[in-house]
């Protein structure tokens, strides 16, 4: 699919989706409670169905908003995981609590994305874990019983491969110590795994960078709700704050006082010269237009998700914006850092990079009538299609249906609200 936008204001509200971290995680641990668990609102996406399928595959089934499980058992031996990270490092050490041979396969960016934290640990216990060609980490056989014990953990890779320990040995017959060795990058994504294990009535210790996990506990079933996603939220913050429109955006549906890392993004905006506040009355947030400056130094490292539509914003601040940590963005979907210098220097925006840093000068508006491809990456689609607010001409995205990792709707919510896009299949 192929979008063009003409030059559009946008105003009004919008109810922002639901997040994809807390649906993985609810999902996750209903699954893994034995009985019947009631999850609303649950994010519906691709990276949701992956999810929802690899729990399948270990007996749970899915009715509406219930998830039941009659007990851990595994019923198929291939779990694909399509071209969600979150998927494939949370359900690796959940499948590997049982001992039989099973494939993980995935597409798009996931086939290269690094698993070598796992592959460390587990070839150190003495498990399968075996990558089926030999320039991808994808597809990947795993064999072999986790059985607790002291794992360490490289934390600054990605934060999801302690969040699927993290999941998986509270099962384990054993107790177990995951002890991070390296600062914890994503950080805030931990706490969120954390929450969830306490939701559903499992126990943890966490000490300086260990944390003690007694094996042999259960999942207990819940009725819970997933809140609006903070990371998607972004967009329309950033939306309001650039637009053009004199009115502000209202976005409903995040709670500000939410776990979610990426709640950053409101105070980012605002010490950017952004004015944006939450109105406790009628629950929402309202963003209005300004004129932003930069002058900032952002550091990525714990929020990576905000790292292209921050790009963006810096490329409409007065002077230059400083980000630091950039190389967490080069392993997700796509090389962030190297689409995000493709996007905006195409917009005429002055930038440089280096491996680990970006430099940003912004400008009062971007250059018009280009084409750009999203970089099979939901997030540079949406941060892509943002930046148009802004731009001279017309704005086309091929492969924009990138979007439906993780807002499918995404660009409906921007007809909606005054956006003029034409889609083309
Ligand atoms: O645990 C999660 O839900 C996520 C963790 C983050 O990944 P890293 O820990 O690899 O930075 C984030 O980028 C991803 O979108 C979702
Ligand atoms: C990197 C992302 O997700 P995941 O790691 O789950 O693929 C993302 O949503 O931007």
């Amino acid at each position: 699919m192929k979008v063009t936008i003409k030059p559009s204001k946008l105003n009004g509200t919008v109810k922002v989706v639901s997040s994809k971290s807390l649906s993985h995680r609810y999902v996750i641990a209903a699954g893994l409670a034995k009985g019947t668990s009631v999850v609303s609102n649950v994010l519906d996406s691709n990276d949701l169905s992956a999810t929802k399928k690899a729990l399948e595959g270990l007996n749970v089934t899915f009715e509406d908003e219930k998830v039941i499980s009659s007990g851990y058992k595994l019923i198929s031996d291939t779990v694909d995981c399509i071209e969600s990270g979150s998927t494939l490092r949370f359900m690796i050490p959940i499948y590997m609590l049982q001992k039989e041979k099973v494939i993980f396969k995935g597409s798009g960016g996931l086939i290269d994305r690094p698993l070598n934290v796992y592959e460390n640990i587990f070839t150190d216990k003495g498990l399968g874990f075996h990558h089926l060609e030999k320039d991808h980490y994808l597809p990947l056989e795993i064999e072999g019983k986790l059985e607790g014990g002291h794992y360490k953990v490289r934390g600054d890779i990605s934060s999801q491969f302690v969040s699927g320990l993290l999941f998986a040995l509270p099962l384990a017959k054993k107790d177990s110590i995951i002890e991070i060795t390296t600062p914890l990058s994503s950080k805030g994504y931990v706490d969120m795994t954390l929450d969830t294990l306490t939701k559903f009535g499992i126990q943890y210790e966490y000490v300086d960078n260990r944390i003690f996990i007694p094996g042999k506990q259960k999942y207990e079933p819940r009725v819970l709700d997933v809140e609006g996603d903070f990371s998607q939220g972004a967009f329309w913050m950033v939306a309001g704050t650039i637009n053009q429109h004199k009115l502000p955006l209202f976005l409903r549906n995040l709670d500000p006082l939410s776990k979610q890392g990426d709640r950053k993004i409101a105070d980012i905006i605002s010490k950017m010269g952004g004015y944006i506040y939450f109105q406790k009355d009628l629950k929402q947030f309202v963003v209005y237009p300004r004129q932003t400056k930069g002058g900032l130094i952002i550091d990525i490292d714990p929020i990576p998700d905000l790292g292209p539509i921050l790009m963006v914003l810096a490329a409409l601040s007065e002077g230059e914006t400083h980000f630091i940590n950039c190389h967490r963005l080069k392993i997700k979907e796509s090389d962030r850092l190297n689409a995000m210098y493709e996007v905006l220097t195409k917009f005429g925006v002055e930038m440089k990079i280096t491996d680990d840093e970006a430099w940003i000068t912004g400008q009062t508006s971007l250059k018009g009538n280009l084409e750009f491809s999203s970089y099979n990456d939901h997030r540079i689609a949406m941060a892509i299609a943002i930046a148009s607010l802004r731009a001279d001409g017309d704005v086309t995205i091929t492969d924009s249906q990138a979007v439906e990792k993780s807002y499918p709707n995404f660009f409906e919510v921007f007809k909606e609200l005054g956006g003029l896009v034409d889609e083309i299949d």
